[in-house]
C-alpha cells in the first residue's frame, strides 16, 4: 500500500522511518523495491548529478525534471521534493506557486524546505494550500555562504537552543516531519522528544524517529567527499570501475563479443 503523510506521522514512537534520496527512475526503482518509506528528490542532486560544489545553483525546473523520473520508479514510497534555494525565500506567494508547480507537474507527494522560525508564514501558507511540508534544521546546506563550511551545527548552547526552539516553531507551522542534519545526538534526542511530528536524522545520531542518507553515498558510488555520517553499504564505484576496465581490456584484445553476444 502506498505510504501517505498521515502514515508517516503515525510511525513516530512505533516504527523507525527509512528515507533515501533518488534522482532518477532506476535509483527510485531500487529504493522502492527494497521497501523504503520515503524517497527524497534532494537538491543534493547539484553535487551528485551535476558535479557542483554546493546546492545553491539548482533550479525549480531541474528538480521537477528529476522528480518526474523518480515518480515513474516509485510505487509505494512517499516522494518528497526539495525546494531549491531562492524558490521560497523571497516571498511566500512565490513559495506557494513553486511548491504547487512541483506537486502538480511531478505527481510527487510533499516538499521540503530549509529553515526555522523565519519560515513559519511560508510553511503555513504552503500547508494551507494543501501541500504537505517537511522541515529541515541544523546544517542547512543552502546557507553555506552564511555558515562558511559544512561543519556540524548546534554544538554550543546558544545555537542548540535556537534549533530546539525552531523545531517547535516548525511543528506549529504545520510540518509533517523534520530533517535534523549534522547536530549532536543529544540535541537530536531532546528535539525528538519535544515535538509530536517525526524527526529524520542525517548525522544526528540514533535517537531520531528515522534516518536519511544520499543513495550514491551509502552505496559507495559518490566519493567527492564523505561526511562522517555516511556508512557505505556497497561499493558500487569500485564495481563499476572494475567492470568498465574489464570491458576495455576485452575490446582491445578482441575477446568481446563472443558468439554468445552476436547474431549468428
Ligand atoms: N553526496 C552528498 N551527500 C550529502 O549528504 C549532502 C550532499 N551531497 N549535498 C548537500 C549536503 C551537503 N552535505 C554535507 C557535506 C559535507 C559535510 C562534511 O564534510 N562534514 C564534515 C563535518 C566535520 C565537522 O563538523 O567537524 C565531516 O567530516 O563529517 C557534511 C554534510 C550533506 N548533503
Ligand atoms: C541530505 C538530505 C536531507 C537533503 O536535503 C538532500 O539530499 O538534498
Ligand atoms: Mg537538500
Amino acid at each position: 500500500m502506498a505510504i501517505t503523510v498521515p502514515k508517516i506521522k503515525d510511525m513516530k514512537d512505533k516504527e523507525k522511518i527509512s528515507m533515501i534520496t533518488a534522482y532518477d527512475y532506476t535509483s527510485a526503482r531500487i529504493a522502492d523495491e527494497a521497501g523504503i518509506d520515503i524517497i527524497l528528490v534532494g537538491d543534493s542532486l547539484a553535487m551528485v548529478m551535476q558535479g557542483k560544489s554546493s546546492t545553491i545553483p539548482v533550479t525549480v525546473d531541474e528538480v521537477i525534471y528529476h522528480a518526474k523520473m523518480v515518480r515513474q520508479g516509485a510505487k509505494n514510497a512517499l516522494i518528497v521534493v526539495d525546494m531549491p534555494f531562492m524558490s521560497y525565500q523571497a516571498d511566500y506567494v512565490e513559495a506557494i506557486r513553486n511548491a504547487g508547480r512541483i506537486l502538480k507537474e511531478t505527481g510527487c507527494d510533499a516538499v521540503k524546505l530549509e529553515g526555522g522560525r523565519e519560515f513559519v508564514p511560508t510553511i503555513s501558507s504552503i500547508v494551507a494550500a494543501g501541500i504537505p511540508v517537511m522541515g529541515h534544521l541544523g546544517l542547512t546546506p543552502q546557507s553555506i555562504n552564511i555558515f562558511g563550511s559544512y561543519k556540524a551545527r548546534g554544538k554550543d548552547e546558544a545555537e542548540a537552543t535556537k534549533i530546539k526552539e525552531d523545531a517547535k516553531f516548525l511543528q506549529e507551522a504545520g510540518v509533517f516531519s523534520i530533517v535534523l542534519e549534522s547536530v549532536p545526538k543529544q540535541l537530536a534526542k531532546e528535539i525528538t522528544e519535544s515535538v509530536n511530528v517525526p524527526t529524520i536524522g542525517i548525522g544526528a545520531g540514533v535517537h531520531t524517529d528515522g534516518q536519511v542518507l544520499v543513495f550514491h553515498d551509502m552505496l559507495g558510488l559518490f566519493d567527492d567527499f564523505k561526511p562522517k555520517f555516511v556508512k557505505r553499504y556497497a561499493h558500487l564505484k569500485k564495481d563499476a570501475l572494475d567492470g568498465v576496465k574489464q570491458y576495455i581490456k576485452e575490446v582491445k584484445a578482441g575477446e568481446f563479443p563472443t558468439d554468445e553476444h552476436s547474431y549468428l
